[in-house]
């Protein structure tokens, strides 16, 4: 599909939701905030495939979040990421002392469930959390989400160990109509972008009051360092028009 065809699927959307789906395309970093019902976070937000260790660093220094990665559901299906929770729920059959720390319905406040997977290391790491080596476990969890999506029979087990040191998020089957976590709404906006569906993500934290940076304060960092800043209802209503337009 022509870039072009795309933006004509969106014309009707709103322009911030075009220069965050050009920024990604081209790599660059972006910030999406969830909602105030919810997290109330806002996470800077990169595509996995082109990360480099300066990205890491970015995140791991002005952020100070967990830097995640967000994949696709189809892409988790086919890889057999599992839920972290389902994980441990299925160990806890054999383990009492699992049984009482797993996630159970109503732990989350603010949604139904995590969306957390396996946390892992590329196999070329050594301890896996210096900048550059995270930035390699990052880039290749992109390249073998896209290998798994063009249907080339790639085997995750191959390439990672867990545990390790990037987490993955495994985002909702059901997209956004399941669950509306920067997990599935970064994933969603790859989609729109026609880039591959792997999306780090990572919280910004605030130094001062030692909370999740304020919306407001998280925007004011976006102007001062040119980033693009959408809310989850925007990114929602563009989805639903991208999907229903038959982009
Ligand atoms: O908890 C998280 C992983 O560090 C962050 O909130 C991240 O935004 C993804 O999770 P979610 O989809 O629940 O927002
Ligand atoms: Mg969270
Ligand atoms: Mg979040």
């Amino acid at each position: 599909m022509s870039e072009s065809t795309v933006y004509e699927c969106l014309k009707y959307g709103n322009e911030n939701i075009n220069r965050a789906l050009e920024a990604l395309r081209a790599g660059k970093m972006i910030q999406i905030y969830d909602s105030d019902s919810r997290e109330g976070e806002t996470d800077l937000v990169i595509p996995a495939k082109v990360v480099t260790y300066t990205d890491v660093k970015w995140m791991r220094k002005d952020a100070g979040g967990l830097i995640c990665v967000a994949v696709d559901p189809v892409a988790s299906k086919q890889l057999k990421l599992p839920f972290m929770a389902e994980l441990v729920r299925e160990a806890s059959k054999t383990s009492d002392s699992l049984g009482e720390v797993v996630e159970k319905d109503g732990d989350l406040k603010y949604d139904s469930h995590s969306s957390f997977s396996l946390w892992v290391n590329h196999r070329d790491t050594r301890t896996g959390i210096p900048d550059i080596e995270r930035a390699l476990t990052i880039r290749k969890i992109g390249e073998i989400t896209e290998g798994s999506l063009s249907g080339n029979g790639v085997r995750f087990g191959n390439e990672f160990r867990t545990p390790g040191h990037v987490a993955l998020l495994r985002a909702a089957e059901g997209l956004l109509d399941e669950r509306m976590g920067q997990t599935e709404l970064s994933v969603a906006l790859a989609r729109m972008a026609g880039i591959t569906p792997a999306m780090v993500v990572c919280e910004m934290l605030d130094d001062e009051s030692g909370k999740a940076l304020s919306k407001e304060k998280s925007k004011e960092y976006g102007k001062d360092h040119g980033l693009i800043f959408l809310e989850g209802q925007e990114i929602v209503e563009a989805y639903m028009l991208w999907t229903g337009a038959g982009c």
